[in-house]
């Protein structure tokens, strides 16, 4: 393994898992494997890039810290020379964390100063420029985000969002600097690493900064983003890879289906609208589940009595109903609760043959992954950007959707990809 990602949430590590894979302008990606948590110490996989997803973003910072120290070891272990920290490309964190620790911790233990702090992702609208970060044409404190359940994004500011994360000093390096060459970029880094900067943020407006922000990490330690941050590493690597991750062989699975949705996300609640006018849907009771009277068995039999029409379960709603169920029982208790009642739900839907399953949420899919107890994924085509079809031998094929990705029909043509079927372009 040459290259080791440690990711924040599961859907995020599925989406930087698809663009290692998928290689850019010319380039081959890596043969890729996504991990469910930190595997086992002698577990072994021919890939060369490896992606451990962890369930870290929204736990207590030492939590994630221990973590993905110990996803750091066992890269380290694999042979990795180059570590990621993926998290957000919306920077999901609190004032707490955790994504300025969890850097932190990686630094300290890879000895690395000047680390690139980078969430841009242009190809999904996620912009920065002067430290600030926009989501399509708006800072992030005005997009949706700033009312996500678990971590509102309050602040567009990523250097002033991550100094109160942040124990060291914090550096910039603008896009005047990243536009010129990686050359440059990489003289700047080293300045701020020399100043005492561990994290460092990097501004990028386009896929070509993030291809200049990989020419000019080539060698280093350590770099963290969102996926975008993945697009200019295949070329550092590229003499010394053999393995091929172009024909994964996916043929399509045709068994039962089902799509899970937690995600509160405005992309999530119009696919929800969407789906809704063509398929059948059960909203689940928040009320019911926090009091213990819906039985997941409920769920189940719901969603097999509408085999093969593309059934539905959500729990999604709008923020204000979100903020006043959160006011009643507490933001934790409730997403512990929720998460736990998808993954019950998800490993009684396996249990009966439910071979392709298409999740929404980033915490929602880590508790259904979890509970479905899975060591390793295969990264297969893309559905929309940033959204592959994974694949487990079970037979099972899964998709992971982050809250904001995806088409108005991405459940739909998820689930019609996931057969095999040709469902036309995957652009958004
Ligand atoms: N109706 C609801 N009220 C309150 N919280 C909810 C509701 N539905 C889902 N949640 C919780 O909101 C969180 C959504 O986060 P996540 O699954 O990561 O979605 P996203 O990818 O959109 O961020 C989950 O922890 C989920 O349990
Ligand atoms: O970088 C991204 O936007 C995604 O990969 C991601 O991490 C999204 O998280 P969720 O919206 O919580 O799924």
């Amino acid at each position: 393994m040459l290259l080791g990602v440690i990711a924040d949430d599961f859907t995020g590590a599925s989406d930087i898992a698809n663009t290692l894979a998928k290689g850019y302008g010319g380039v081959r990606g890596f043969a890729t494997t996504q991990f469910l948590g930190v595997p086992r110490e002698n577990a072994r996989a021919e890939c060369e890039a490896g992606v451990v997803a962890l369930k870290t973003r929204s736990i207590p910072p030492e939590e994630a810290i221990a973590q993905s120290l110990e996803a750091l070891a066992w890269l380290r272990a694999q042979g990795c020379r180059q570590i990621v920290f993926k998290y957000c490309s919306t920077f999901d964190s609190t004032p707490q964390g955790n994504i300025g620790p969890v850097g932190e911790a990686l630094a300290a233990a890879l000895g690395a100063k000047g680390v690139v702090v980078c969430p841009a992702f242009p190809g999904a609208g996620r912009t920065l420029y002067r430290g600030n970060l926009f989501v399509g044409d708006v800072p992030l404190n005005e997009s949706s985000l700033r009312d996500h359940p678990l971590n509102p994004m309050t602040d567009s500011d990523i250097r002033r969002w991550l100094r109160q994360q942040a124990k060291q000093k914090v550096g910039s390096v603008n896009w005047d600097i990243v536009r010129k060459s990686g050359e440059a970029l990489r003289a700047a880094l080293h300045a701020a690493g020399e100043q005492g900067e561990t994290l460092v943020v990097v501004d990028a407006i386009s896929d070509e900064d993030l291809l200049t922000i990989g020419a000019a990490v080539k060698g280093a330690p350590l770099l963290t983003g969102g996926s975008g941050i993945a697009l200019g590493l295949a070329a550092n690597f590229a003499s010394e890879r053999s393995l091929s991750s172009e024909d994964t062989g996916f043929a399509g699975m045709t068994g039962r289906e089902a799509v899970l949705a937690g995600s509160c996300s405005q992309a999530t609640l119009s696919q929800i609208d969407h789906h809704l006018k063509a398929h059948p849907g059960m909203a689940i009771d928040v009320e019911q589940v926090m009091d213990g009277s819906l039985q997941v068995t409920t769920v189940v039999d719901f969603v097999l009595a509408h085999g093969g029409e593309a059934p539905l379960v959500y729990s999604s709603n709008n923020p204000q109903a979100v903020r006043k169920l959160q006011q009643e029982y507490g933001r934790e208790t409730i997403a512990d609760k929720l998460d736990g009642f998808f993954g019950s739900v998800a490993s009684s839907l396996v249990a009966n043959c439910v071979e392709r399953l298409v999740v929404a949420g980033g915490e929602t899919s880590g508790a259904v992954v979890s509970a479905l107890d899975l060591d390793a994924l295969t990264i297969g085509p893309e559905i929309a950007p940033g959204v592959p079809i994974l694949t487990n031998p079970y037979p099972l094929a899964l998709a992971l959707k982050s809250g904001n990705f995806g088409q108005t029909d991405f459940f739909e043509r998820a689930l019609g990809m996931m057969a095999g079927r040709e469902v036309g372009d995957t652009a958004r």
